[in-house]
C-alpha cells in the first residue's frame, strides 16, 4: 500500500495549487480525481470554457466594434455551435496539457477515481472500471469542489433543459434562451448568449440580484444589459418547468408564462462531498454539503484533513482556490508561508464586465464609515472615445478620516484587469491622494482611476500637512521682498 506526506481529492484550481507546493517543499504527494482529465470544475466546465466561450462571442460577434459600424455589425454572419466549441477545445487542451507538465515537473503523483474515507488516514480509490486501491497519508487535502444544484422539479433532458455542467456541450445554438437563476453563472451566461442575438429571458425570484455588489453599478448594468436585449425578470418564483413541442415553457407564480428553445437552470452549486464517505472520519458537513474549516490554515475539525476551494463554500473563486491550497498545504506540511492579502477582487465576465475590490458604498453606511465617492465614466476618456465605448463606469470609496481608497467597483470594458490597481493601493494602505500624485499612461482606460480620485479629492478636505499657513506665507512673502530688494531688483 503506497503511503504519501499529502493526498489531495480533487485536481482543481485549490488541489493544484496544493500539490504543486506540496511537489516544491519535495514532498509525496498524490492527487486523485474522478475524471480522467486533469483541472477540475475550472478547466472543463467552469471557469476556462466560459470564459473561453466570452471571448469567441465578442470576436465573432463583432461586439466591440459595433458602436462604430452599427448594432448590424458581425465578423461572423451565422454563428454554429462548432464554431464556439472549435476554440473551447483548443484552449482546453492547452490549459490541461500546462498542468500535466507543472504535475511532472514537481514530482506530483496523479490517479484517476473516486475517493472515499475508509478510516482517518486511509482513502479508498474506486476506478469507472471497478477496480480499488487503498492508500494512506498523513495529511489529507479535500478539494473536491462542487457539483450542480438539480432540484427534482426541474426535468433536465440533457438537449434543451440543462444545468451549467451541460450547457457548453449544446448541439444547436438555440434561438430563444431562458436562464433561471441571476447569480454569477446565470448573468455571466444570458448576457454572452444576448451579444450573440439570441432572444434571452433571465429570471431571479428575488427582487434584487448580485446583491454584494454596489447597488449604484447594478442599476448602471441593469440598464446596460436591458438595453443589449436581455429580458430581466427581477421578483420572479418558477411555478413550474415543462417541455412541450420542443419548446420549454416556464410559468411563473405571477401567472406569467415564457417560452424557449433552451433552458439553462443556474440556480446555486452543492459541495461535492456526498460520496467522500467523511462519516468515517467523524466530518460533518452543512445542508449545501459544504464543509467547515479554519478560515486561516483550512484545517478541519480532524488537524490532518483539509479543505480548500469551493467545498468550504464563500467566496467559491477559481482565484481564491488557489490561495487557499497553497496556505493549505503549506500548513498541512509544516511550512510557514506568507499570509492571504484581505482584499481580493470579485471578476464578473458578464457582457459588460463587473469587477469590485474591498466595500460598497452600502457596506460602509452599515458600518457607519464616513466617505467620500469619486466617479469617472469610461466615454470621458480618451481611451474610451478611441474604443468607442458608450458606457461603464468607475467608482471610488474613500474615507472621509484617513483618506484611505476603501472599495472601488468597475463596470466595462478592460473591468477585470483595471481592478487589480484598486487590490493593489488597498493592500498597500494607499490614500485618494495616490491617484493625484501619479502619473497614468495616456490614453489608457486605467486613467479612470486618476479621473474618479481627483473627483473625490476635489470635495475632500484638504489635510493639514498640505495646507500651507497663513503666517509662513506672509513670512515667505517678506523674505522674498527682500532678497528681490537685496539683489536691486524691486
Ligand atoms: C460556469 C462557471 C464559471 C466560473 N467562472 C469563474 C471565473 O470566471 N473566475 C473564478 O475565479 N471562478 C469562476 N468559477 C468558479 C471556479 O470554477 C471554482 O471556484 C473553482 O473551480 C473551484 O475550484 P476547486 O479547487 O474547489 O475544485 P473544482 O474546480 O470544483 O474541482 C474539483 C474536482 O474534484 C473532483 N472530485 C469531486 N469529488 C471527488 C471524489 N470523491 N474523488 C475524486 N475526485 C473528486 C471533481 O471531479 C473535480 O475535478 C466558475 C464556476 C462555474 C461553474
Ligand atoms: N466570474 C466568477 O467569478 C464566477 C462565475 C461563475 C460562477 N462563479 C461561482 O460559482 C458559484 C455558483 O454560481 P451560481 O450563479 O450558480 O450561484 P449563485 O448562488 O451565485 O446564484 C444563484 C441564483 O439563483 C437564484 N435561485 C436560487 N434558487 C432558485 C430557484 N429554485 N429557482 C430560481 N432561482 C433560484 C438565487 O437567488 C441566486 O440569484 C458562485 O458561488 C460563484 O462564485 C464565479
Amino acid at each position: 500500500m503506497s503511503h504519501y506526506d499529502l493526498i489531495v481529492i480533487g485536481s482543481g484550481p485549490a488541489g493544484r495549487a496544493a500539490a504543486i507546493q506540496a511537489g516544491k517543499l519535495k514532498r509525496k504527494v498524490l492527487v486523485i480525481d474522478r475524471r480522467d482529465r486533469l483541472g477540475g470544475v475550472s478547466v472543463h466546465t467552469g471557469t476556462i470554457p466560459s470564459k473561453t466561450l466570452r471571448e469567441t462571442v465578442l470576436n465573432l460577434s463583432g461586439w466591440r466594434e459595433r458602436s462604430f459600424y452599427g448594432r448590424s455589425y458581425r465578423v461572423k454572419d451565422e454563428i454554429k455551435a462548432d464554431d464556439l466549441k472549435a476554440r473551447l477545445h483548443m484552449t482546453l487542451d492547452h490549459e490541461v496539457d500546462v498542468l500535466e507538465h507543472q504535475f511532472n515537473r514537481n514530482h506530483v503523483e496523479t490517479l484517476n477515481g473516486f475517493a472515499k474515507f475508509i478510516g482517518p488516514k486511509e482513502v479508498e480509490v474506486a476506478t469507472e472500471a471497478g477496480e480499488t486501491t487503498v492508500l494512506t497519508a498523513d495529511n489529507f487535502l479535500i478539494a473536491t469542489g462542487t457539483k450542480t444544484y438539480r432540484p427534482d422539479n426541474v426535468p433536465f433532458n440533457g438537449t434543451n433543459i440543462l444545468d451549467s455542467d451541460e450547457f457548453l456541450d449544446m448541439a444547436k445554438i438555440p434561438r430563444s434562451l431562458v436562464v433561471v437563476g441571476a447569480g454569477v453563472i446565470g448573468v455571466e451566461y444570458a448576457t454572452m448568449f444576448s451579444a450573440l442575438d439570441i432572444q434571452v429571458t433571465l429570471i431571479e425570484p428575488r427582487d434584487s440580484f448580485l446583491d454584494f455588489i454596489d447597488k449604484r453599478l447594478i442599476e448602471d448594468f441593469t440598464h446596460q444589459i436591458r438595453e443589449n436585449g436581455v429580458d430581466l425578470r427581477l421578483g420572479s418564483a418558477i411555478e413550474k418547468i415543462e417541455e412541450h413541442d420542443d419548446m420549454v415553457e416556464v410559468t411563473l407564480e405571477n401567472g406569467r408564462h415564457v417560452r424557449a428553445e433552451m433552458l439553462l437552470f443556474a440556480a446555486g452549486r452543492m459541495g461535492a462531498t456526498e460520496r467522500l464517505n467523511l462519516k468515517a472520519v467523524g466530518l460533518e458537513t452543512d445542508h449545501r454539503g459544504r464543509v467547515a474549516v479554519d478560515r486561516k490554515s483550512y484545517q478541519t475539525d480532524v488537524p490532518h484533513i483539509y479543505a480548500a476551494g469551493d467545498v468550504i463554500g464563500h467566496p467559491s473563486l477559481a482565484s481564491t482556490s488557489v490561495q487557499q491550497g497553497r496556505v493549505a498545504a503549506c500548513h498541512a506540511l509544516e511550512t510557514p508561508t506568507l499570509p492571504e492579502s484581505p482584499w481580493f477582487p470579485y471578476g464578473i465576465y458578464s457582457v459588460p464586465e463587473i469587477s469590485t475590490c474591498g466595500m460598497s458604498e452600502e457596506e460602509l453606511q452599515e458600518r457607519g464609515i464616513a466617505y467620500e465617492v469619486g466617479v469617472a465614466r469610461f466615454r470621458e476618456t480618451s481611451r474610451g472615445h478611441i474604443m468607442g465605448l458608450e458606457h461603464g463606469m468607475l467608482k471610488m470609496l474613500l474615507s472621509l478620516k484617513t483618506r484611505r481608497l476603501l472599495g472601488v467597483q468597475i463596470v466595462g470594458e478592460g473591468a477585470t484587469e483595471l481592478i487589480h490597481i484598486a487590490q493593489a493601493v488597498m493592500n498597500l494602505k494607499g490614500t485618494v491622494d495616490y491617484f493625484v500624485e501619479n502619473t497614468f499612461n495616456y490614453p489608457t482606460l486605467a486613467e479612470a482611476y486618476r479621473v474618479a480620485g481627483l473627483d473625490a479629492f476635489n470635495r475632500m478636505p484638504i489635510p493639514d500637512e498640505f495646507k500651507v499657513k497663513k503666517e509662513e506665507r506672509a513670512k515667505e512673502k517678506k523674505a522674498t521682498q527682500k532678497r528681490l530688494k537685496a539683489e536691486g531688483k524691486s
